[in-house]
């Protein structure tokens, strides 16, 4: 079976509802403390493994309680962890608040993440260099994310989030490169200089082809996705009619998913309308991996 292996973040989430955010220097009461895992390298993981892909994360965390809280699904949907360093720094912790009206302020610490820097990387030289697909975003140090882009001799997949400004060369290494609205239009910028603020979704995606991506898919939320081979033109693709509960960690679903179809052979228009439907089931459950189908859950089809 292809080897995919995801280089990229790992934290706990600690998530609090309020009735309504703090001013400067308020203290409110919120609720009870929820803790669940998190990281948009350990959700794509996460995502791809609970469908069936073979999955080997390389990151870290620290020595701590949070570590466990971190690991909890990786270990679950049996992605390979021997490859997951324990540093002395805190493990990565986002702190979400939630207030009444779903309105949330995310305050992430790196922590053991901002270790993964191209010394780091190159400690797993070897799994990347040998894994038919590879995976990252940009929640480590740019640094890191240059060196494994380096070693990558199969498939560097590359989902540009958060907006973070990385060499040119990864983003056209990308095969497909992966952003949102928001994202695609700084990707155009880095790779043109020119400001796209104006410029329609596909607009964005074709300049990103004609400045050299290899593929690139551009997520759009309720309104689905387009996908350019880098051959032909664009594709939109539709999302799944859903009852939305929490549309947290869709896009890592949605990565994951993609991914998981690529490492099977999939053309990417196809890998793309899985992820469509994979993404949109994530939109049916409370939390980012809580919230991600096995391969035992129906998903919802995509309108004809
Ligand atoms: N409301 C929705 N209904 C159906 N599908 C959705 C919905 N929201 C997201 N999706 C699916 O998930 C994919 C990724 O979502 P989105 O474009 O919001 O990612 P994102 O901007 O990376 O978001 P986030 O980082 O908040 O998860 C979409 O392309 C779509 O297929």
């Amino acid at each position: 079976m292809s080897q995919v292996v995801i280089v990229g973040s790992i934290n706990a989430d600690l998530a609090v509802d309020v009735e309504r955010h703090p001013l400067p220097g308020e203290t409110l009461h919120g609720s009870d403390v929820v803790y669940s895992p998190g990281g948009k390298g350990a959700n794509q993981a996460v995502a791809a493994a609970s469908l069936g892909a073979n999955v080997t994360m390389v990151g870290a965390v620290g020595n701590d309680a949070n570590a466990e809280v971190a690991l909890e699904r990786l270990a679950a949907s049996a992605v390979d962890r021997s490859r997951i360093r324990r540093t002395d720094a805190p493990t990565g912790l986002a702190i979400v608040v939630v207030d009444e009206r779903g309105e949330n302020t995310i305050i992430v610490a790196p922590g053991a993440n901002a270790l993964m820097d191209a010394a780091m990387v190159e400690e797993a030289a070897d799994v990347v260099r040998e894994a038919d697909v590879v995976v990252m975003q940009a929640e480590i140090p740019v640094s890191g994310i240059e060196r494994a882009a380096e070693l990558v001799a199969g498939r560097l997949v590359f989902n540009l989030a958060p907006v973070t400004e990385v060499p040119r060369e990864v983003l056209r290494r990308a095969d497909p490169l992966v952003v949102n609205e928001h994202e695609g239009r700084l990707a155009l910028r880095m790779l043109t200089g020119r400001d796209a603020a104006d410029s329609t979704d596909e607009a964005i995606v074709d300049g990103l082809v004609a400045a050299g991506c290899r593929s690139v898919v551009m997520t759009l939320g309720s309104r689905g996705s387009i996908v350019h081979d880098g051959s032909g033109g664009a594709a939109a693709i539709p999302s799944a009619k859903v009852d939305v509960v929490d549309s947290t960690g869709a896009g890592d679903a949605f990565v994951g998913a993609l991914v998981k179809g690529l490492a099977e052979g999939a053309t990417l228009v196809d890998a793309a309308r899985y992820a469509s439907r994979v993404g949109a089931f994530a939109c049916t459950r409370k939390g980012a991996q809580t919230s991600y189908p096995t391969t035992a859950d129906p998903l919802p089809e995509l309108p004809a």
